[in-house]
């Protein structure tokens, strides 16, 4: 029986974004991590193991009067950053934000990762990529997103997250007051069943100087890749070869092993990434790649701070992850098979 002892990372910076989930009747509300990278909705449940429990709120599957046993179907998932969780199925009547599907699939967990279990704040994930990689066998199962379709007035969800303060998604439209210029939209590739799309590069701006931005001062550093669009990643994954050509232009960053990672002087405000995708110019501020204090808990304090922008080491794309999310208005078009950008 394990004794050792548990410690809590507090966590102080935006690491995930949780909305809340109404499920079962009468309605038991749960917060998940929407994941635009994965397509599977699971949660904590009472038939979570209580030593892989860490305080989080479960569904109490037996006090749904109408939760329907799927029965011989599994679920098993191993998400990008190695995290794991595994379980049944049940179908039963999910909410998000005042849209309702009845016969969702509700995967519960009987297993989960430590990660998950350290995380007393996610209650589970709420997959929001294409139904292809949903993970139920021996029939795959569709998100919350496909179900809803129909009931909604336009066919898109869209990500407006921020830095420490609550973000929103919308379901079925899309708010304009939630961005400030034109969206720009391109189309992506549902093949792998992510939101991918490609990107041709990178250029660097001085902070807070828009225009420069889209002068051609800051060199355009054609390093193209392709990516996904990833709510559930915390950071701005990129190609090596990018991530070291933005870091050279920031005095004292290196790659730190202990921190496992870029990291930099906190005293120094990194410079603008513009990343170029199709005519889009996507503009992530430096206060974003600012993420966080790495020798203290205060930015005040610290000498050395974490980059929002990593290397996307071993992974088949860039992710685009809330690093991204919390610069860039974002509309996911599902019919459409498009992505649209704003600045906001
Ligand atoms: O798992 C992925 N995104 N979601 C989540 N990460 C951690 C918990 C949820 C992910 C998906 C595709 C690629 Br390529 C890399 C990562």
């Amino acid at each position: 029986d394990d004794q050792g002892e548990v410690s809590a990372v507090p966590q102080l910076f935006d690491v995930e974004y949780l909305a809340p989930v109404e499920i079962g009747t009468p309605p038991q509300t749960l917060n998940l991590n929407f994941d635009t990278g994965s397509s599977d909705l699971w949660v904590f449940s009472s038939e979570t193991p209580e030593r892989q429990q860490g305080g989080q709120k479960l569904f109490r599957i037996e006090d749904s009067t109408t939760a329907r046993r799927l029965d011989n179907h599994t679920w098993t998932i191993t998400y990008g950053d190695g995290s794991r969780s595994a379980g049944n199925v049940y179908t039963d009547t999910v909410s998000v934000g005042g849209v309702t599907v009845f016969g969702q699939a509700v995967e519960s967990a009987t297993s989960v990762s430590a990660s998950f279990t350290h995380d007393a704040a996610s209650s589970g994930l709420l997959g929001l990529a294409f139904d292809s990689i949903n993970q139920v066998r021996p029939n795959k199962q569709k998100t919350f997103i496909s179900n809803a379709l129909d009931s909604l007035e336009y066919p898109v969800f869209t990500a407006n997250l921020k830095k420490a303060e609550p973000g929103n998604y919308n379901f079925g439209f899309i708010d304009p007051t939630e961005f400030t210029g034109p969206l720009s939209f391109i189309p992506i590739n549902a093949t792998s069943g992510f939101w991918q799309f490609p990107a041709s590069g990178f250029s660097i701006s001085q902070p807070g100087n828009a225009s420069f931005a889209n002068s051609t001062a800051g060199m355009f550093v054609p390093i193209a890749h392709t990516a996904i669009a990833d709510t559930g990643t915390t950071l701005l994954l990129l190609p090596a070869a990018l991530v070291q050509a933005y870091y050279a232009q920031l005095p004292g960053a290196k790659t730190s092993a202990s921190e496992g990672g870029w990291v930099f002087p906190c005293k120094a405000t990194p410079p603008d990434l513009v990343l170029h995708i199709g005519t889009y110019r996507a503009v992530i501020p430096g206060e974003l790649v600012r993420f966080a204090p790495v020798d203290t808990d205060d930015f005040e304090t610290a000498t050395v701070c974490y980059g929002g922008v990593q290397t996307a080491n071993g992974l088949p794309f860039a992710i685009y992850g809330d690093v991204f999310f919390k610069a860039q208005f974002t509309v996911f078009d599902v019919e459409g098979e498009r992505l649209g950008f704003a600045p906001k």
